[in-house]
């Protein structure tokens, strides 16, 4: 799949020294960087690297501190986007800054009209054949609302394809909201727009998928460049890995096997209706029971009812027929307020745009979040807050960041660890989790499996949802599979496997 180029192509963009500081931080020092046509260069990085802060400099986000970037041989001022768009640099972001009211294609009209007066039919005949040419199905006349992650995913791009003029795209961390068979898809349009001489920015946590397509591979650690290659050979995983990591080291999985006990059950859902947001059943007949110190795997294609699910295990969306009981208790009218109270934490598959209020620092969420705060007289005691949060084990394990920061200006997987030590600090009786190592790198995806699996020893029910299968086996004692509106399930983890699973999640009961 990779193009061997015998010499060298020129460069469509080279940056030289790039070094941008947050006040006392220094993100981005002294970084060297080319992008060559017809060439995908990978960025690697553990979370709080520096690799979105590089990104945003070459797309004109942040106007870097020193350091120079040369187009077409001559130095080119990429601040703000709109210049930087004006030289061919286009970016799809990690959240898609999409309006939910507008269709597809009065998004992309919004985006490159300006400066070229496209008619809608035109525009519309475009979209189709970028549409076509690229294999990315968007369907013009559907509202952004009603799109899934992976639709929203393939609109920026046509946008960013039909901007005038586009050379260089960045992609930031692209297949973190994709499914593995649209992961697929997404690998080989990446391989298209390099045959098209495109140059790629492919920012990802997933070394597979480096060693599967990039021709280029950049690593950066705590803010500088630590490795860099012209070359990447199928077998440099580990290289990358330690290059990533630096002098840590990546810890295994472990799980004792506790098959073949019954575990008492704390949650139970009989016979259920599962309603969408627009009233339209999204899962009938749904029997599912949770039970104490058991991690119960959720298999499926995104879009099987995996989120309405959750949200009625949480009170945010009302059941529609049958009986939810938490520890006998009936909970069909419960509020959030009494699912907490309950014991049930609930981590969403949207961290950044759910659980961020922005301005507020990390402890402010913790305490936001009813963690219980230490007072001094009247007021809470910030300085012992802060304090009990650094001692705890749950945050030092994932190393989250100091209290003080302000978490929307953290990097993506840095607001995912701050969920995340939140939910563990609770020690909660039921865990409802989503996608929890979402955006997170290798060495930080370990460490919040192993905590899940500690947190089940201690007596915790773990609900878990997730689209990667290897994960749901390690750390699952049971899984089920949304499939055409039903819930199958459960199955032994120790007596079913991999493919036995893909097959219910593609062909539902008849498989
Ligand atoms: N606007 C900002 N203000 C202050 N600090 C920031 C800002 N943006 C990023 N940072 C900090 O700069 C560092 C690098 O963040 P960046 O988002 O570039 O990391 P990343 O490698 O993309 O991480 P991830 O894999 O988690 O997305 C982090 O410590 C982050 O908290």
């Amino acid at each position: 799949m990779k193009t061997d180029h015998p010499v060298k192509p020129a460069y469509l963009l080279r940056a030289a020294g790039l070094t941008k500081r947050f006040g006392s931080l220094t993100a981005n020092e002294g970084i060297d960087l080319e992008v060559r046509p017809g060439q995908i260069h990978a960025i690697l990085g553990e979370n709080g690297a520096g690799k979105s802060t590089l990104m945003k400099m070459l797309y004109g986000v942040y106007e870097p501190d020193e350091g120079t970037v040369l187009m077409d041989g001559e130095p080119a001022v990429l601040y703000p986007p709109s210049r930087a768009r004006a030289k061919g640099i286009g970016m799809v972001f990690q959240d898609f800054r999409l309006i939910p009211a507008m269709t597809v294609l009065e998004s992309i009209a919004l985006a490159v009209e300006s400066g070229f007066a496209l008619r809608r039919k035109q525009l519309r005949a475009r979209i189709l054949e970028v549409s076509r040419k690229y294999g990315l199905a968007v369907d013009p006349d559907a509202y952004v609302w009603q799109l899934d992650l992976g639709q929203r995913q393939r609109l920026e791009i046509v946008k960013v394809l039909l901007a005038p003029g586009t050379r260089v795209i960045i992609f930031d961390e692209p297949t973190s909201v994709l499914v593995p068979q649209e992961v697929e898809k997404f690998l080989d349009m990446l391989d298209k727009l390099r045959k098209d001489r495109y140059g790629i920015l492919l920012i990802t946590h997933k070394i597979n998928e480096v060693l599967a397509c990039a021709d280029q591979v950049s690593v950066l650690r705590a803010g500088r460049m630590v490795y860099q290659s012209d070359q990447v050979d199928s077998g440099d995983g580990d290289k990358l890995i330690s290059a990533m990591m630096g002098e840590k080291t990546l810890n295994p999985v472990t799980k004792q096997g506790m098959h073949g006990e019954e575990r008492e059950p704390i949650l139970q859902l009989k016979d259920g209706t599962i309603r969408g947001d627009h009233g339209e059943p999204v899962l009938e007949g749904v029997h599912l029971t949770l039970r104490k110190s058991e991690i119960t795997g959720v298999a499926g294609i995104s879009g099987n009812g995996q989120r309405e699910l959750a949200e009625v295990l949480f009170g945010l969306r009302k059941l529609g027929t049958g009986e939810l009981t938490i520890a006998s208790a009936v909970m069909n009218d419960a509020s959030t307020k009494e699912f907490m109270e309950a014991g049930v934490t609930f981590v969403s598959e949207d961290p950044i745009k759910e659980s961020v209020i922005p301005g507020f620092s990390i402890l402010e969420h913790m305490i936001l979040d009813g963690i219980e705060a230490p007072v001094k007289g009247a007021n809470i005691d910030w300085a012992r807050a802060q304090k009990l949060l650094e001692d705890s084990e749950e945050a030092r394990a994932l190393a989250l960041a100091d209290g003080s920061r302000r978490a929307d200006q953290l990097s993506g997987g840095n607001v995912q660890r701050m969920v995340l030590s939140r939910a563990l600090i609770r020690k909660p009786d039921i865990l409802i989790i989503s996608y929890p190592s979402r955006g997170l790198d290798i060495g930080t995806t370990r460490t919040i499996q192993q905590q899940l699996i500690e947190l089940a020893k201690q007596g915790t029910a773990v609900l878990l949802f997730s689209e990667d299968l290897d994960e749901l086996f390690k750390l699952s004692d049971r899984l089920v599979v949304l499939s055409g509106k039903k819930l199958l399930g459960p199955y032994d983890t120790h007596e079913t496997d991999v493919s036995r699973i893909g097959e219910r999640m593609l062909k539902g009961e008849s498989a």
